[in-house]
């Protein structure tokens, strides 16, 4: 499972929880302006936007799960297992693969309003990056300072919706998160007086009560529930050390602890990253499992005319600052 979120208060962040069960080599990789796309279906992407975001990067390609470029535009692809369907390439749309759809946005686009306009003609296909490396089937949240989208594409089509929430998780389709927000619409951060009977005398006894029924457990469904709840509520302070530091609150609320979703024997899915971009600004902040002292890589501080991949590798193990 996984979990992206978008929060705004002097700077715009963009981030997700990466749920897995493998690494598959994760780093944080720059793709500087000059770096060459080979696109599967013809032609090249080259002088484009610069972008840094969590990748794993074959052949000296940067397969990005999550990015932001230079504009402070945002992209993210989460699990969308048996809905995502890819289509083969067809004569006078953008053919684009799936491995391909992060580095073609943001390499194009600046805003949202761009990426909109460039999805219209965009057919999205099933070529796989390698044949051993078996297509990821994903579904996307798309947003800047001003505007979120999701996008989906299904046998049915291509879907693109607003996304008021500015929240992605996985199955079933996003229309369907949105429509179950309504059963939790009585939810609220104060307590409630008590609307259940005239003739009781019911009183709050613990503080929080106001939130009770907001689901706790682990599914896509109710991680979307719950992350939405708590980043629809969520309130801190403009600086940079309390606007990232209330994104990682955020996204904590739907970490997932080894032990808690099993998938086989011995293989449990846990929370393999945490992601945070001030887009802005271009920073990419992240923790890890093993490792929960945020660590930050500044776009900014690399030359983004080059032509060649940067990359680093994730700091691991947790640091303690000992304090004696
Ligand atoms: C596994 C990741 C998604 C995590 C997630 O959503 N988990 C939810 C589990 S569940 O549905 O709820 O069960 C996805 C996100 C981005 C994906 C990667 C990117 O799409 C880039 C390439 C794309 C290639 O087709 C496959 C390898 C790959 C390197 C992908 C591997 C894997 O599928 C990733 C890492």
């Amino acid at each position: 499972m996984c979990t992206a979120a978008t929060y705004k208060t002097k700077d715009f962040y963009f981030g997700r929880t990466l749920d897995y069960e493998i690494s598959y080599g994760d780093q944080v990789v720059i793709t500087p302006r000059n770096y060459v796309f080979d696109l599967r279906s013809g032609g090249q992407l080259k002088s484009h936007y610069a972008m840094i975001g969590m990748a794993c990067v074959m052949q000296d390609y940067p397969l990005y799960y999550d990015a932001v470029n230079e504009k402070g535009l945002g992209i993210a692809g989460l699990n969308f297992v048996g809905n995502a369907h890819y289509n083969k390439p067809v004569a006078d749309k953008d053919n684009i693969t799936q491995f391909e759809l992060i580095p073609w946005i943001l390499g194009k686009c600046a805003t949202v309003k761009e990426a909109r306009a460039l999805l219209e003609n965009l057919n999205l296909t099933d070529i796989p990056f390698m044949e051993k490396l078996p297509m990821a089937q994903l579904h996307w949240i798309i947003a800047d300072k001003e505007a979120c989208i999701t996008l989906e594409c299904m046998e049915s089509g291509m879907k693109v919706y607003d996304n008021p929430v500015g929240v992605l998780t996985n199955n079933p389709p996003f229309d369907y998160q949105m429509f179950n927000l309504n059963n939790y619409m009585h939810l609220a951060v104060a307590n409630h007086p008590n609307t259940f009977s005239d003739e009781l005398v019911l009183n709050p006894y613990s503080r929080g009560m106001g939130g009770m029924g907001l689901p706790g457990d682990l599914s896509s469904q109710s991680r979307f529930v719950r992350v939405s709840f708590v980043k629809m509520n969520s309130l801190s302070g403009d600086s940079e050390e309390e606007s990232v530091s209330q994104f990682f609150h955020i996204l904590g609320s739907v970490d997932q602890q080894r032990g808690c979703c099993k998938l086989g024997e011995d293989k449990y899915e846990i929370t393999l990253y945490t992601s945070c971009c001030n887009t802005d600004k271009g920073i990419y902040y992240y923790n890890t499992y093993d490792n929960h002292q945020i660590s930050a890589v500044d776009m900014h501080k690399e030359d983004l005319d080059g032509e060649k991949l940067i990359s680093y590798a994730l700091v691991k193990g947790e640091q303690f600052f000992k304090q004696n």
